[in-house]
């Protein structure tokens, strides 16, 4: 019946319902530039592939936080912070040591970002100061905490973050237990960079939304993860990764795909509410995933990804979007699967944090309307009698 009053609504009478926000404009921002049918992407006047080819991860967050690029000493000194606040507090270490091995990462990145929060002194100071510091501090501890619980359930003692070298450097360090080589490091900084920031996506609008009613950032954060981890949005990453490894190795890949079309079923890592072309960032990470898949024994994953995109391209003009390649650079690197959308998070969360100082800056409470579709004051029917 709900279902039936929904579909009934009648978009003559009421034009204006915008199922999705699709196309609407509801803030103005500096941090990036879509070009949906160009297949451009820039992050605050610098073009993404500019920005693969010479920045590195804390450059990024340097120019998403603060509009332009950093000075040598700037970027040494916001270096320096972000080494200094890897540490997580210990209750977060014990929540992660304790919690159930099974849980989702995402959710765990959640939970423990959200913990953070206590034990920051600074956790209810909205100033603008106190933000950029906060911003700073999620930015260096998310990466601890992603490598702590993938070490905890797999019966491994957590690795405590070297607190040198970059981001990148250090994540894989604390997840493997060993200091990665120059090009893996410079793969995770190249992943990391592609994934800060991409203009109102879902979880961007989040942390906005909780921004709007004066809430604090690390909230801001906390919802941004829990948006990016469905399957529509960031949690399409793992998603990819499991239906390419559920496939047999002889498998149809081609009839495989047509097949699910045929069923009306989505290609996880395919399609996007602005692009209508390929995704700039694909192709870096298609690059990436080609030259890693001939280095490790994986060249069949690639060779099943470009068939898959042929068929797409083919069958419904669908390209790739960022999660699509993502995922078999993460598994040639020798990450998890369910870690993935963890690592998009703690790249994202420069985005979502320069979006929430945007919104601070210039504030009005986010409340769109509904339209609403069902009875009014209906007679009370007393318990016994419905
Ligand atoms: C980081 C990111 O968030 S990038 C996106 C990650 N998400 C995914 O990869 C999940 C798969 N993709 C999708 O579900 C969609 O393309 C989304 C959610 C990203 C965009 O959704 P929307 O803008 O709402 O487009 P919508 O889902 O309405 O699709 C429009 C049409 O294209 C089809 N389509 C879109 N994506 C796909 C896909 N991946 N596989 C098959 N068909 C698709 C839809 O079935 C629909 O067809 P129809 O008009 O015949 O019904
Ligand atoms: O912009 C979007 O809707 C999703 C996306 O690609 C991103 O968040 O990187």
């Amino acid at each position: 019946m709900t279902k039936q009053a929904h579909a009934n609504i009648d978009t003559d009478k009421y034009p204006h319902i915008n199922r999705g926000l699709d196309g609407i404009i509801a803030f103005s921002s500096t941090k990036s530039a879509i070009d949906g049918e160009k297949g451009e992407l820039n992050y605050a006047g610098y073009n993404i592939d500019t920005l693969a080819e010479n920045a590195s991860f804390e450059e990024v967050a340097f120019l998403l936080w603060n509009d332009r690029l950093p000075k040598a000493d700037e970027l040494e000194e916001l270096n320096k912070q972000l080494r200094a606040e890897r540490d997580l507090p210990e209750p977060v270490l014990e929540y992660i040591r304790t919690t159930d091995k099974n849980a989702e990462p995402m959710s765990v990145l959640r939970t423990a970002t959200s913990m953070l929060a206590d034990f920051d002194d600074e956790a209810t100071d909205n100033s603008p100061e106190a933000n950029m510091r906060k911003s700073i501090r999620m930015t260096a501890r998310m990466p601890a905490i992603i490598a702590a619980f993938s070490r905890v359930r797999d019966g491994k003692e957590i690795v405590a973050p070297l607190k040198e070298g970059s981001i990148a450097y250090d994540f894989l360090y604390m997840l493997n237990g060993e200091r990665p080589g120059e090009k893996a490091e410079k793969v995770m900084d190249i992943c990391l960079i592609l994934h800060a920031e991409h203009g109102m996506n879902a979880s961007t609008f989040v942390c906005r939304a909780i921004c709007s009613t004066e809430s604090e950032i690390y909230s801001g954060v906390t919802g941004a993860c829990g948006s990016l981890k469905g399957p529509l949005h960031g949690g399409a990453n793992t998603a990819v990764m499991n239906m390419l490894l559920n496939l047999d190795k002889d498998a149809d890949v081609e009839a495989f795909i047509r097949e699910r079309l045929a069923e009306r079923k989505k290609v996880m890592g395919f399609g996007h509410r602005v692009y209508r072309t390929i995704d700039p960032r694909a192709k870096h990470l298609q690059k990436m995933s080609k030259q890693l898949a001939e280095e490790t024994d994986t060249v069949y994953l690639y060779e099943w990804s470009d068939k898959i995109q042929q068929v797409m391209k083919d069958e419904k003009n669908i390209d790739p979007n960022v999660d699509f390649f993502s995922a078999t650079v993460y598994y040639s690197m020798g990450i998890k699967p369910d870690l993935f959308t963890c690592i998009f998070a703690m790249s994202r969360v420069t985005g979502w944090t320069a979006h929430f100082m945007e919104q601070a800056e210039n504030n009005r409470l986010i409340r769109p309307r509904q339209l609403y579709v069902g009875e009014k004051n209906q007679p009370w029917t007393p318990i016994e009698k419905r």
